[in-house]
C-alpha cells in the first residue's frame, strides 16, 4: 500500500507484450504529431502553457491492439477501485519532447472515472514517472506531492479526480498512451 496522496494509485507491470511495446515505441518515435488539446469551459482548445505534448497517429492495427490491452484491465480496475466502470475512450498516443509537460490537473470530464496511462519509453531513463498531489487540506509543501515511477510496458491507474502532473521533460522523447474508463 502506498502512502497518501498516492494510496489510490496502482502500477501493474508487464501489461504490454514486449513485441507490441517495441512496435509502438518505434512507430511513435517516427510518427507525425499535432499539439494535444485540453478541455476548457468553452470547449476543447490547444493551450501549450497547460498541456504541451504531441498526439501522434499510429496505424489502426496498433491502436486496436493497444485498446484491447486497456480493455483487458477493466475487471481488475473495477475490483481495485471498487467502482462500476463502463468502456474506455479511444487511447491518446502522446509524445513529449524536451520541455513538454502537463501542469497539475485532474482528468474529470464527461463521465471519466479512472485514468490509465501506459508507459512506453523515457529517453535517458529506465523508468517514467508522474507526480501526484494530496487532496488533503492538511498537506504541507513537504507532503503534498509524491513522484511515482514505473517501467516500460506498465500501466499506472488512478481515480480521474486525483491531481497529477507530467513535470517538464528534460530529455525527450517520453512516450505514453492514455485512456479513461467511464462510469459504468
Ligand atoms: O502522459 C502521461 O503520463 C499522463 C498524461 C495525462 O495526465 C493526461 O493526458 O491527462
Ligand atoms: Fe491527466
Amino acid at each position: 500500500m502506498l502512502s497518501p496522496p498516492t494510496h489510490d494509485v496502482v502500477v501493474w507491470e508487464s501489461v504490454l507484450a514486449p513485441a507490441l511495446l517495441d512496435a509502438l515505441t518505434r512507430t511513435m518515435q517516427a510518427a507525425e504529431g499535432r499539439p494535444a488539446d485540453v478541455c476548457a469551459p468553452t470547449g476543447r482548445l490547444v493551450d501549450q502553457h497547460i498541456r504541451r505534448t504531441s498526439r501522434v497517429e499510429v496505424p489502426q492495427s496498433l491502436s486496436d491492439k493497444t485498446r484491447l490491452c486497456f480493455e483487458g484491465l477493466h475487471d481488475r480496475l473495477e475490483e481495485h477501485f471498487g467502482v462500476r466502470l463502463g468502456g474506455c475512450e479511444p487511447p491518446q498516443f502522446l509524445r513529449y519532447e524536451r520541455g513538454d509537460r502537463f501542469v497539475p490537473h485532474s482528468d474529470v470530464a464527461a463521465g471519466r472515472r479512472v485514468t490509465a496511462v501506459l508507459h512506453l519509453a523515457q529517453a535517458g531513463a529506465a523508468r517514467g514517472s508522474l507526480t501526484f498531489f494530496a487532496p488533503s487540506p492538511t498537506a504541507t509543501w513537504q507532503t503534498c506531492r509524491k513522484k511515482i515511477s514505473f517501467p516500460p510496458g506498465s500501466v499506472i491507474a488512478f481515480p480521474a479526480d486525483l491531481v497529477h502532473e507530467v513535470p517538464p521533460v528534460r530529455v525527450g522523447p517520453r512516450l505514453t498512451v492514455v485512456t479513461w474508463f467511464w462510469n459504468g
